[in-house]
């Protein structure tokens, strides 16, 4: 089985404006409230691929709600821990010239609930894959992911997305797969990575730190993949940005989804891209049939290391 944990779910209130005017009154074109957070959104990417899932997290309040209803409804299981207060609101704003967002704060998360978390996970057996995805709540300790993973029974495979603290204190865990984006892996190492070469000398230090192997998404530009042995580009197929919130998401759903499958890594990688970009084309978050469409424009090659 395949499970997503979202230590911080949300609320996405996406909300496209024609110019927005700071200090003004500014109306809404469209909105869309829409069940968030990173595991979240894999788990409903997973689900829109067929591919069975259950989404784990903390939860609460109205918000929590909200959430837990969204999912029914598209039959997503869940078996979310309920903590007092609401979960957070983000603010995904776009207007014709960029995309703004405001992060919305965790509640609290009690020595109780993450109690629960541990137990739950206690169930996980070799052979599932736990998808560990997004920000931690400051109630908890930046090395949560990596002490989950030290708990974890032998054979569970983990993919780890998320940034800053949380992915250096989890990579120590050996994830098999970590996500970030160029911007996150340059902000690690305090540079600004400006050619696939640079990122793959940065990327290279994650593996060393113990990251099993790498993708690093960059974007309308694809992403690269990093592995012990090869590196590879994927150039990601080109159309028009719709929303690109959950886009990496997609990226990380569609490679557990072919590394679950049995694919080889690279292929699951090629699964990755079409469902990112799928997404980034799309109001919500990508289907099938999108994926299947772009996945024969996604071209992957392999990169030869300089000497
Ligand atoms: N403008 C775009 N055109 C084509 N593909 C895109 C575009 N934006 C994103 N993608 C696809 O989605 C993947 C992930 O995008 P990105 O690097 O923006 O992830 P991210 O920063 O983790 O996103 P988020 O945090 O919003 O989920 C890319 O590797 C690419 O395949
Ligand atoms: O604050 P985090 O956990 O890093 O990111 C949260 C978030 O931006 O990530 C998803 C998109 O990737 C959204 O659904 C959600 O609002």
């Amino acid at each position: 089985m395949i499970y997503t944990l979202t230590l911080n779910p949300s609320i996405d209130y996406i909300i496209n404006i024609e110019k927005f005017v700071p200090g003004g009154i500014n109306l809404t074109k469209s909105e869309y409230k829409l069940p968030g957070g990173k595991g979240i959104n894999v788990s409903q990417v997973l689900s829109n691929l067929h591919t069975p899932n259950t989404t784990l997290g903390f939860i609460g309040g109205f918000t929590g709600e909200f959430i837990k209803k969204s999912l029914d409804k598209k039959n997503i299981n869940h078996d979310f821990i309920e903590v007092r207060g609401d979960t957070r609101i983000n603010i995904k704003m776009k207007d014709s010239s960029s995309e703004s967002e405001i992060n919305g704060n965790s509640p609290e998360i009690s020595e109780a609930a993450l109690k629960n978390l541990k137990e739950k996970l206690g169930l996980l057996i070799s052979g599932d894959t736990l998808v560990l995805s997004g920000s931690v709540p400051k109630s908890i300790s930046p090395a949560v992911y990596k002490n989950i993973m030290t708990d974890l029974p032998e054979g569970v495979k983990v993919i780890l997305d998320t940034k800053g603290e949380a992915l250096l204190e989890g990579i120590k865990g050996r994830p098999y797969m970590i996500k970030p984006n160029n911007h996150e892996l340059g902000d690690i190492f305090h540079v600004k990575l400006e050619s696939l070469e640079d990122t793959i000398i940065y990327g290279k230090k994650l593996l060393d730190l113990g990251a099993q192997n790498i993708i690093v998404s960059m974007a309308g530009d694809g992403a690269l993949l990093i592995t012990p042995a090869a590196s590879y580009v994927a150039r990601a197929p080109k159309g028009k940005l719709v929303n690109s919130v959950g886009a990496g998401d997609s990226l990380v759903a569609g490679f557990t989804c072919g590394v679950y499958k049995g694919l080889d890594i690279v292929k699951a990688f090629k699964l990755g891209i079409a469902c990112g970009s799928a997404s980034a084309f799309s109001e919500n978050l990508c289907t099938e049939i999108e994926v299947d469409r772009l996945l024969k424009e996604v071209k992957i090659e392999q990169i030869i290391d300089q000497p």
